[in-house]
């Protein structure tokens, strides 16, 4: 398992799918020059997805052998697709940057949280049901998906207890400016404010 250095973090965001866990986190790891560290998905990409940007798509032989070579710090099923996280691209982003962040379901955060103690900090990002079922729809994802979505939604929300912070997202401005906030106490970059 990769040792974390002093005032090195994993930031985690997690919560309901479509509650804009990716929208807030990206926004947050630009401001703090933070770098993303993507999954690893046997799921199909989707018309507006590409590999390595969105995920790191493979087959399910190349996640079988990843797996028995134990190269996922942590790794779920969700339905008939499999999600992980490679220890090896943590270590990475760690040479290239102090500070990394992956969006998550609650799960694979708790994993997380297990092995890294007080260097994982979880950002729980929620709104209410019929409005992350829209946004998805806006957005795009397909129908069957967001169904598969909103029958975890309970489940996922049951997390927020366990987070070490919580923001409801109505505004993406304002969310972003208070976990920027709550981030840099953490962190201590010393942020100027700009107009
Ligand atoms: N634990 C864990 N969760 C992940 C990982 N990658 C993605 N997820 C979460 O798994 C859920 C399903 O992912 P999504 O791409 O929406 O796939 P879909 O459910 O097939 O539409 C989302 O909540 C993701 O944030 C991972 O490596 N580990
Ligand atoms: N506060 C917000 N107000 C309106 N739309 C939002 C807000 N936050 C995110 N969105 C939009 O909602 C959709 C789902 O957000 P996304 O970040 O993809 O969610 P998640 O990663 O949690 O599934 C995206 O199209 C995103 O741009």
């Amino acid at each position: 398992m990769y040792e974390l250095k002093d005032r090195e973090y994993i930031i985690v965001f997690t919560g309901p799918d479509g509650s804009g866990r990716k929208a807030v986190a990206d926004a947050v790891g630009q401001t703090f020059h933070m770098v993303k560290v993507l999954s690893h998905t046997t799921r199909a990409p989707r018309p507006a997805e590409a590999d390595g940007q969105d995920y790191h798509f493979i087959t399910e032989e190349q996640y079988d052998r990843m797996e028995r070579n134990g190269e996922f710090l942590e790794s779920i099923r969700l339905g008939a697709s499999r999600y992980g996280i490679r220890e090896e691209d943590v270590a990475n982003c760690f040479r290239t940057s102090g500070c990394l962040y992956l969006i998550l379901n609650c799960e694979g955060a708790s994993i997380l949280k297990k092995l890294y103690g007080d260097r994982v900090v979880r950002f729980f990002i929620y709104a209410d049901r019929s409005v992350v079922e829209e946004r998805q729809r806006a957005k795009g994802i397909p129908e069957d998906a967001i169904q598969a979505h909103m029958s975890r939604y309970e489940q996922e929300m049951e997390c927020q207890a366990d987070c070490e912070h919580a923001y409801e997202n109505y505004d993406l401005a304002h969310t972003v400016f208070d976990i920027t906030n709550t981030l840099e106490g953490y962190l201590k970059r010393e942020l100027v404010e700009r107009d």
